[in-house]
């Protein structure tokens, strides 16, 4: 039989869909980048990525495990777009549309995700173009959870404006008068404990931010149960956001699969972790929700007690459930930031404290503070999504695509700060060293978050961080521990999550000393 006439149908057909498949590639001019799938390892340069969750990447060389953030910025400045292409080639669905970008483009999981590493996209996107990339992606898992109302996750809307707005009016700087005061009682009580046992600081500062949130919120400190709850609902949030871990993240479809059919296992995890996060959300807020009832003039300051008793002075009820909902989300979002800080500060400290408590100079701590941030900043990925289709610099970013900016490229960039990847105060402070300049970007601009979504709890951290950090340090020399050597920043292990907390350190000081 003659098979010509079949061979010239296939080519031809094959040829018009390799065409039409370019001519959509060329339509769309994606921003540089690859695509990723499932179960594959992928070499781009020097890099060796785990991609089944982006988050955890390795690298070899170096021996230190690389964190997404700093292979993000290698993709769009240092590895050209040769070493993408040559790389990209032997993976069949994989291209490359140009040269290094302030936007990167990849496809993770069957989701377009753009990672934003400069400052002036970022102004661009989440500023100016705000009313597009104000929402965060969707993580059902979140949602089987009951936690889809938590401010940090939520989508852009009314009920997101009306918390925002609450924890604005209940925290901002002109109110302090009503906050500080918690936030100074707490402190002090750190540094009494801090004097009983000095060598427990790790846990007693963890203690202190929880405790002046839980304050800050319900008007009461934390007790032993409501502790063990907080740990096991914090836990259950690490878990649910470990990424590629969950299928049902990646196939919204799965929300519906049952509890009882094999492989329903998630579902009957979510329904666990639902019910202690009511129980966590719910029990401190019925109790302030009591003695407003019965005892309104005696109940101290809280964000529930302010807010509740408004809502039912304007008669507005069903803003009953977004103060509890908001409420249950400040302690998460403040939480662990803080924790994180609290860690930095400690395990720089063993090198910078000392002079600092000699010279104790005021602008010195303010250095120090802003280079933590810019050193490793907590968040250094926000989490945004594109809500419509949109183009930045002739590149298109699809809508619902997951918008990844890049803060830690931006504390990083070699032409605002000169040696980034040093840990130097004085960068801040003119006439120390001839690099320094008053006018350097202060890195809390960014850490806190750009546009709309920017952290509302900005005042209070910045507060409770300064007091601990000049209390601690009138208080208390730290010093490293003599047996664990020199202390090196290059000891310092970060998580790759999207709160970045430092995991070990070698040369974390033993103990503080009063
Ligand atoms: C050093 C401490 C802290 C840092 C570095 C930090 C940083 C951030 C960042 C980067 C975001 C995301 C912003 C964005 O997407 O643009 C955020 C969101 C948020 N933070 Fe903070 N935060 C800190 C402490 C706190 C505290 C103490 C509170 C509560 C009193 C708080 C409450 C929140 C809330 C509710 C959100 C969600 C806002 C939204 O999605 O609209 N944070 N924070």
């Amino acid at each position: 039989m003659n098979s010509w006439p079949a061979i010239i149908i296939l080519t031809t057909v094959w040829g018009l869909m390799l065409s039409l498949h370019a001519a959509r590639r060329r339509r769309r001019r994606l921003p540089p980048g690859i695509v990723i799938s499932y179960s594959s390892r992928l070499r781009v340069g020097c890099l060796n990525i785990d991609l089944i969750g982006l988050q955890r990447p390795t690298i070899t060389p170096p021996k230190a495990q690389t964190m997404p953030w700093e292979i993000y910025k290698k993709w769009s400045d240092t590895c050209g777009a040769q070493t993408l292409r040559h790389h990209a080639l032997s993976f069949s669905r994989s291209y490359i549309s140009a040269l290094g970008s302030a936007i990167i483009h990849l496809i993770a999981h069957q989701s377009d995700v753009v990672v934003v590493n400069n400052l002036e996209a970022a102004h661009e996107l989440l500023e100016i173009r705000s009313h597009n990339y104000s929402s965060r992606p969707d993580i059902p898992m979140m949602e089987l959870m009951g936690r889809q109302d938590n401010v940090v996750i939520q989508k852009y809307g009314k009920r997101l404006r009306v918390a925002r707005q609450m924890i604005h009016e209940t925290f901002s700087g002109r109110k302090s008068s009503e906050w500080l005061p918690v936030v100074e009682k707490e402190c002090s009580e750190l540094l009494l404990r801090l004097l009983d046992d000095p060598t427990d600081f790790r846990r007693l500062i963890q203690r202190y931010v929880g405790s002046f949130i839980t304050c800050l919120t319900y008007g009461q400190g934390l007790d032993v149960d409501y502790l063990r709850l907080v740990d096991q609902v914090s836990e259950h949030g690490s878990q649910a956001a470990v990424p590629g871990r969950w299928w049902v993240n990646s196939y919204p479809i799965l929300k519906y699969y049952p509890s009882w059919a094999p492989g329903g296992e998630f579902q009957r995890w979510a329904r666990h972790a639902r019910k202690a996060f009511n129980e966590f959300t719910f029990t401190p807020f019925n109790r302030v929700k009591q003695e407003l009832l019965f005892s309104p003039g005696t109940v101290p300051f809280s964000f529930v007690q302010k807010n509740l008793a408004r809502a039912v002075e304007e008669g507005e009820f069903n803003t009953e459930n977004v103060v509890a909902g908001t409420a249950a989300s400040l302690y998460s979002a403040a939480v662990d930031t803080e924790k994180a800080v609290e860690e930095i500060r400690q395990v720089i400290g063993t090198e910078r404290l000392p002079n600092m408590g000699d010279s104790g100079e005021l602008p010195y701590v303010e250095a120090l503070i802003k280079e933590l941030h810019r050193y490793h900043p907590i968040v250094p990925l926000l989490t945004r999504s594109a809500s419509e289709a949109d183009q930045y610099q002739g590149y298109l970013i699809p809508k619902n695509a997951w918008v990844l900016v890049n803060i830690w490229a931006i504390t990083h960039n070699e032409e605002e700060y000169d040696n980034p990847t040093q840990f130097e105060p004085e960068r801040f402070i003119q006439g120390i060293n001839t690099r320094s300049s008053p006018n350097k970007k202060d890195p809390r601009d960014f850490t806190f978050g750009i546009g709309r979504r920017r952290c509302p709890g900005s005042t209070i951290a910045n507060a409770a961080i300064y007091l601990a950090i000049t209390g601690v340090l009138a208080s208390f020399s730290i010093k490293a521990s003599d047996t664990k050597g020199k202390d090196s920043l290059e000891d310092i292990k970060f998580s790759g999550s999207t709160i970045s907390l430092v995991t070990s350190c070698l040369s974390l000081p033993d103990q503080l000393s009063a």
